[in-house]
């Protein structure tokens, strides 16, 4: 297989050098997606330039985020993103991905399977995975909003150290509301990730780490950047 010339000029356009051999491995992963997808709604990316401007753009911030060894849950994983390419730049840690739709676990199964990659996928709502499962981090994207995350980990903080949420800029406002609810009255927050989205020049996305107060803050290689 070689590298898609659309792919490489997509990646060239939004600046993302990315070794080929994992570049590689990235376009199975899209074309094994959109060719499932055909069948089963999973993606609305599915041109290289939406692929790469909007999710593997959110990937590549979050993959430096995790050190070595972790035990990281993608929570409503849908398409695969953010675990799946998250497993392709990290062979280092161990992802799993949790779909509660069992359609959409089956064919998750089928692009871990097609890609050969060893990422467990079950079909339940992740945060009942978190009663019997322990994770490093809960990773997730477009799936709910912080309060909404905050109430799903708040029974097994003993099982989580931290949430690193995707988010683009409304953020602030569920910020707000989480607040303005106290769900994250013994919880601690910080921006770890800042990027522009590319849609214009204000938007940008960010990834939130979430922790509970009283422990250290889970280690992030990010620079300090204030929630
Ligand atoms: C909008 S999609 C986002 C998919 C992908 N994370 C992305 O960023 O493109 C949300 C997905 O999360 C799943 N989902 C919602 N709540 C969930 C939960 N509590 N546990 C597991 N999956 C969940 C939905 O079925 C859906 O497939």
């Amino acid at each position: 297989m070689s590298l898609d010339p659309d792919f490489a000029a997509a990646l060239a356009a939004h600046s993302m050098e990315i070794d080929e051999d994992i570049a590689l491995r990235l376009q199975q992963y899209a074309q094994t997606l959109w060719k499932l997808n055909e069948t089963i709604n999973l993606t609305r990316h599915t041109t290289w330039d939406l692929f790469v401007g909007r999710d593997l753009r959110d990937c590549l911030q979050l993959a430096p985020l995790l050190h070595e060894g972790e035990e990281a849950l993608d929570l409503g994983s849908g398409n695969g993103v953010p675990g799946i390419p998250l497993a392709i730049l990290r062979p280092d840690i161990e992802v799993a991905l949790a779909e509660s739709v069992a359609k959409r676990a089956k064919v998750l199964g089928e692009i871990v399977t097609e890609l050969g990659l060893p990422v467990p996928v079950y079909a339940a709502r992740g945060e009942d995975l978190l009663e019997d499962f322990r994770f490093s981090s809960v990773v997730s994207r477009a799936v709910g909003s912080i309060t909404k995350f905050c109430r799903w980990v708040e029974p097994n903080w003993s099982n989580v150290d931290r949430l690193l949420l995707i988010k683009g800029p409304k953020w602030v406002e569920e910020r707000g509301e989480a607040r303005h609810l106290g769900v994250m009255s013994n919880l601690q927050i910080r921006r770890v990730a800042e990027y522009p989205l590319g849609d214009d020049a204000e938007s940008v996305g960010v990834i939130l780490q979430i922790w509970p107060k009283g422990r250290p803050e889970p280690n992030s290689s990010s620079p300090e950047i204030s929630a």
